[in-house]
Formats: structure tokens, C-alpha cells, sequence
């Protein structure tokens, strides 16, 4: 079996920093019952630090940004995904999400036209449609000087955007049919994610098969609004339009009505909970720090007050912007990334073996004192242009890094500002209760309480 080597060992160390536990399986069981705070501290251990075993797969943390790059840019004959036989691999289907190696290259090659900045204008349109509704919605609670539980709202909006986008029409059923299999779905790779290895997917227990069921009902309800969109083509084009007109480099051949729907699904997923996840987030910071609130108010004040926000101002809303990414930075969505060794590889002077589990923690990389002054303190002021570059480029992940980056990025980033922007510019947000939040680090780092917030007319 062939070897290849990553960066260089730090100078004098053979073997990788462990964290303490049990012979052979580490620490790993207290990894199931508070990752956040385990992964934390094996991010202090070293640079590369084993965690444990789970079943037959050995567990190692990679700290050092140089490592990280290293890892995410690594050929595939070295180092691949995790995700295909997980449960949203199931959800998703053969996608871009899923797919590795030659496969997932061309796929990926294909899709990126439709998620150029280019179209950006194009799905703003459809995403500023459904925020409209919910401010009509926040309207009377304002007069009312009432409160809001703005997770759900948020939950609530980003779906309607999701959908919206993706149709350029508002499809409230496949909206609904998508939370409950998305449900399903997180409530089934939860109860398998740290479960030993080798417990088949095909084995029957309620819950796949609550999961199974309302995949099969969201694929049909996708495939009759996919047949529906071939023979009326709506007026606004939305993603699927644009991934309808994806066309095979070789072969100029458009995509099988089943590639379409595992996209479909996967720009659903891949773009909802991780987008409201940092709206929630965003608005939970904004809520507990007045004065950045009130320097994104007086950049939003800037604009005319007298027309609704237009794409073209989104490029204007630098501090906004810097708000986001700041807020991205202290509550990654994506918290926790993984890789999978396919052959003896070797990192940081370090050999693993084939089926070795990479993890990189985003979360703990964004708080680590050494790539960043004062990790813990709300700054947007630290990704100011220019002053962009304070950390090492792979010490800041929120959206992956390498070849594999998130492709929605510039639709994830228009959403939030257009979020931000109208909901600030009508309204004033209260955070009543400033205790610190409590986390919950699913698939998705969620807030594990409700956001509530007081609102007021501005
Ligand atoms: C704040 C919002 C978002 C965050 C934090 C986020 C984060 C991420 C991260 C960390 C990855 C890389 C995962 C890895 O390397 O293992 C990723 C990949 C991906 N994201 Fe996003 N994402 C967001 C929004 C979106 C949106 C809006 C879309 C689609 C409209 C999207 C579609 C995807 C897809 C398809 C991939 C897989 C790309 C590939 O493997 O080639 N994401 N995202």
C-alpha cells in the first residue's frame, strides 16, 4: 500500500498527544456526552491528537491550521469523506454531497454555473418575496410590543427562502414534507451517529422507518413539482431552473430526473437548517451586545428609506457583513467536520492507518487563543476589510475549506444580510434573558432553547 506525506512533524514527537481514558478505546465516551467540551480540549493537546476508538475506527482531532489545510486539500487517494454510508446519505441521495472521488468532481464541476454570483440578483427576488411575509407576520407583535420566538420564526423563514429559491414559487406542502423528514432523519443518524460501527442501515427499527417513509413522501411530493416545472416553466427563475440547464461537460446531456431530485434535496438540507442555524445565532448576538446593533442599524440607515432593500444595496452593508462572519466565527453551524483516511497516511509526522476518522472542530479552531485575540469576545470589527487576514485562512472554517467549501456560500451570505438588513430596519429586538445560551451540537450547533426576543416598531 503506497504512502504519502503531509506537512512535517513538529520537531521531536513520534507519537500524536492523547487524550486520557480507557486502553484502547480513550476518552471517546465522553465525547458522546459533551463533544463541545471534549473536542475543546483535546484542541489544546497538540497538533494532532487521537481521541479514542468507536467500534473498529480510531478517532484523531487535527488542531494546527497548516494540518488542517493539509487534510482538506488532501487527494482523494489519501483522504476522503465520511458521509457516504450515513443516514443523509439517504436523505440526499447520490449527490454532490454524497459523491466522492472522479464522480463528485464532475458534479461538482457541473453544478457550480448555477450557484454563480451571477444569479444571485435572480434568487434575491425570490428570497425577499417570503421575508415580506414574515414581517407582515412581526408587524402587529411589534405594535403590540409583544415577544417573538424568533428560532421558530427563523426556522420558518429560511425554509420558505430555501424552497422559494429553489422553485422561484412558494410550495408551503414540500416546505412541510421537508421538515418532517428532515426530523425523522436527524432524530435517526442521532441515535446512530456515535453508535458502534457495523450496525446496518437496512436493520428496521421505528425510527428508520418514520425516516424512510418520509424521505419516499418528500421524493414524490419533489418529482410532481420536477415534472410540473417541465412542462410549465415559471416566470421566476429559481436553482432548479438553473440546475435543469446543468449539462453534462461530455456528453452536453442534461440531468436524469433522479439526479435532479438528489440536488434538489441537498441544496434543501445542505441550505436551510445551517443558514437559520446562524440567523438564530446572529440575532442571539445582536440581542446581547446594543452598540453592535446600533453601528448595523446606522449602516442600514444609510440606505433610502423610502423603497425596499434592492440586491445591489447588500454590497454596501460592509459592518452588516462583518457582523456575520463574526457571528459565524463564535457559533459555527457546520461545528464539526470529518474526513476518513483511505491509506496509510501520514500527517504531521504521524502515521494512520486506512479507516481513521479525521476531525477537524471548527468551533474550537474559531476560539483558539492562538489564531485569535480574545476568542471569546463578539468583534465584527476583526474581519474589517483589509484586517481580514488576522488568523491563519484554515484557523476560520465556517463555510469548510479546499476544494470541498460549502458551493452556497454567497447564497447563505445574501440571505443572512437580507435578513438582517429588513427585519433591523422595521424592527427593534430585546433580549430579555442574557444568560449564557446553552448549546446543543447535533448535526447543526443549535441554540438548545428558544430565542426569545421582545420586538418593537422601530
Ligand atoms: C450559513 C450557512 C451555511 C454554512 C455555515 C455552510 C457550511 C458548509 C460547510 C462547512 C461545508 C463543507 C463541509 C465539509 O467540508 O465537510 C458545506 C458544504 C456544502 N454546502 Fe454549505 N453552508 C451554508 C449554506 C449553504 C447553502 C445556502 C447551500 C445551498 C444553497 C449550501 C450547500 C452546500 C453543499 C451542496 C455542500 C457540499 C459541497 C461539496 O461537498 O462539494 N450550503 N457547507
Amino acid at each position: 500500500m503506497t504512502e504519502t506525506a503531509a506537512p512535517p512533524a513538529p520537531a521531536g514527537r513520534a507519537r500524536p498527544a492523547a487524550m486520557p481514558g480507557l486502553p484502547y478505546f480513550g476518552g471517546i465516551a465522553r465525547m458522546r456526552k459533551d463533544p463541545i467540551a471534549y473536542l475543546g480540549e483535546a484542541s489544546r493537546r497538540g497538533p494532532v491528537v487521537r481521541l479514542g476508538r468507536i467500534g473498529r475506527r480510531s478517532f484523531y482531532q487535527v488542531n494546527d491550521p497548516d494540518l488542517v489545510r493539509a487534510v482538506m486539500t488532501a487527494p482523494y487517494a489519501d483522504v476522503g469523506m465520511t458521509r457516504t454510508n450515513d443516514v443523509l446519505g439517504t436523505l440526499f441521495g447520490e449527490s454532490v454531497f454524497t459523491m466522492q472521488g472522479e464522480v463528485w468532481r464532475k458534479r461538482r464541476d457541473e453544478l457550480q454555473p448555477a450557484f454563480r454570483t451571477s444569479h444571485l440578483p435572480e434568487l434575491f427576488g425570490s428570497a425577499a418575496d417570503e421575508i415580506d411575509r414574515t414581517v407582515s407576520r412581526l408587524a402587529p407583535v411589534a405594535e403590540a410590543r409583544g415577544s417573538v420566538d424568533c428560532s421558530a420564526a427563523l426556522l420558518d423563514l429560511l425554509q420558505r427562502m430555501i424552497v422559494r429559491m429553489m422553485f422561484g414559487v412558494a410550495v408551503p406542502e414540500t416546505a412541510a414534507q421537508l421538515t418532517r423528514a428532515f426530523d425523522y432523519g436527524l432524530e435517526y443518524r442521532q441515535r446512530r451517529r456515535w453508535a458502534p460501527a457495523g450496525l446496518p442501515r437496512w436493520l428496521p427499527t421505528p425510527a428508520s422507518r418514520r425516516f424512510d417513509d418520509g424521505v419516499a413522501r418528500l421524493n414524490a411530493s419533489i418529482t410532481e413539482i420536477i415534472d410540473d416545472h417541465r412542462a410549465h416553466p415559471p416566470e421566476r427563475a429559481g436553482l432548479l431552473r438553473m440546475l435543469m440547464e446543468c449539462r453534462d461537460e461530455e456528453t452536453g446531456a442534461g440531468w436524469t430526473d433522479d439526479e435532479l431530485l438528489a440536488e434538489v434535496k441537498t441544496t434543501f438540507v445542505a441550505g436551510w437548517l445551517t443558514t437559520a442555524t446562524a440567523a438564530v445565532w446572529l440575532f442571539d448576538l445582536l440581542g446581547r451586545h446594543p452598540e453592535i446593533t446600533a453601528r448595523v442599524v446606522d449602516e442600514l440607515d444609510r440606505l433610502p428609506s423610502d423603497r425596499p432593500l434592492r440586491y445591489e444595496d447588500l454590497h454596501t452593508l460592509e459592518y452588516t457583513e462583518d457582523t456575520i462572519l463574526e457571528a459565524i466565527r463564535l457559533f459555527p453551524p457546520g461545528w464539526l467536520l470529518s474526513r476518513r483516511v483511505r491509506r496509510t497516511y501520514t500527517l504531521g509526522g504521524h502515521r494512520l492507518g486506512r479507516d481513521t476518522v479525521l476531525l477537524v472542530s471548527p468551533y474550537a479552531l474559531h476560539r483558539d487563543p492562538a489564531h485569535w485575540t480574545e476568542p471569546e469576545r463578539f468583534d465584527p470589527g476583526r474581519f474589517h476589510r483589509g484586517t481580514h487576514g488576522e488568523a491563519h485562512r484554515a484557523a476560520y472554517l465556517p463555510f469548510g475549506y479546499g476544494p470541498r467549501v460549502c458551493i452556497g456560500r454567497g447564497v447563505a451570505m445574501m440571505e443572512l444580510k437580507l435578513v438582517v438588513a429588513t427585519l433591523l430596519r422595521r424592527f427593534r429586538f430585546t433580549l430579555a434573558d442574557t444568560a449564557p445560551a446553552r448549546l446543543q451540537p447535533v448535526s447543526f450547533l443549535r441554540r438548545a432553547d428558544p430565542l426569545v426576543l421582545g420586538v418593537a416598531p422601530r
